[in-house]
């Protein structure tokens, strides 16, 4: 199947070993790069469970499909996400805590499950071992913050508008926003304030607090740059950028000793990969040459 992708107007090949997703458009704009797109425009890309399971089963699928290096994260229509889906998300939610034929010890093993797994969807984000950029235009409010907090990098235009809403709709953020934020930014004053008012953070505030790392004016520049970056890394060894996210990752959550051992452990293979040799080669080379990797 053929789409018109919103950055260039021009056609790309969609992904064809995919799952067919009911609110998600996936291609692949260039060599080894996925573009993943929210598609309930009309809502928002707010999350109905349907989606929001779309999420984790599109990433759990591009980690595997050996053929993609690094994926594009967007929202189609006028915003990333509007959050969860006040209508479905919340009922779903009502319906295990209202039921009245349950009692409380199996309403909570039954609303835990359910938190679990939607955590889960958006720590597939996390997991996947390609980098993952999000490029955020509109609102990005309440559980799209959360989505984003999973990415590797985060840019954003200049019209887009982040809030942690959840206090806003009665609930502590529950799938990954406040266990995230501090290991993203640096000030936890900041978070704190916004997370307690769930007010709206603008594009600018968003730069300078380091939770997105580049503002562009518009969504178009915001997309062709986020392509055009997760096309620079899927040029370079997959074995070496992955090694690099399952590093950091590691590294962010464990102490300076137990990581260095873990690249320690991890590099006694990796490092003996024929990417060393072509990457030195094209890098003596001067870029003349130029090194072509195969899959992972
Ligand atoms: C265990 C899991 C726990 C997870 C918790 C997650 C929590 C959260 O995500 S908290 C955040 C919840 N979201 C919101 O509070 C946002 C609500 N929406 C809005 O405030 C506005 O829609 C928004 C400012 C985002 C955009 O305003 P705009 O004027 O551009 O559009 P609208 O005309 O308001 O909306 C267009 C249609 O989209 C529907 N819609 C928007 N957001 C949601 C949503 N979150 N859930 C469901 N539907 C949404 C809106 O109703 C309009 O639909 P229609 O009337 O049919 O045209």
């Amino acid at each position: 199947m053929l789409l018109r992708s919103r950055c260039s107007g021009v056609l790309y090949r969609s992904l064809s070993t995919l799952p067919a997703f009911e609110h998600l458009l996936v291609t692949e704009p260039k060599k080894h790069v996925a573009f993943v797109q929210l598609n309930r425009p009309d809502k928002r890309n707010s999350l109905n469970p349907k989606l929001w399971k779309e999420i984790g089963t599109v990433f759990d699928h591009l980690a595997e499909d050996s053929d993609i290096r690094s994926i594009v994260l967007a929202g189609s229509g006028k915003a990333f996400c509007a959050g969860i889906d006040l209508k479905e998300g919340i009922a779903k939610l009502t319906a295990i805590f209202q039921d009245d034929s349950s009692d409380v010890a199996r309403k909570a093993r039954s609303l835990r499950k359910l938190i679990s797994s939607f955590q889960n969807d958006f720590t597939a984000i996390e997991k996947c071992p390609k980098p993952v950029i999000s490029a955020v235009h509109g609102y990005c409010i309440g559980a799209g913050i959360n989505v984003i907090s999973a990415c590797d990098i985060r840019y954003s235009s200049s019209d887009a508008t982040f809030s942690i809403k959840e206090v806003d709709i009665g609930i502590a953020a529950d799938v990954g926003i406040l266990n995230r934020i501090n290991k993203i930014v640096g000030s936890d004053s900041l978070t704190r304030e916004l997370a307690y008012t769930a007010r709206d953070m603008t594009a600018q505030e968003a730069f300078e607090y380091g939770l997105v790392s580049r503002v562009f004016p518009t969504f178009d520049d915001c997309l062709s740059a986020s392509i055009a970056l997760a096309e620079t890394i899927a040029n370079k060894s997959p074995i070496a950028v992955q090694g690099t996210k399952l590093t950091l990752n590691y590294a962010r959550d464990h102490t300076i000793e137990d990581s260095i051992n873990f690249i320690l452990t991890w590099n006694q293979s990796q490092l003996q990969s024929e990417d060393l040799i072509k990457s030195a080669m094209a890098a003596m080379s001067k870029g003349k040459e130029k090194a072509e990797f195969a899959n992972v």
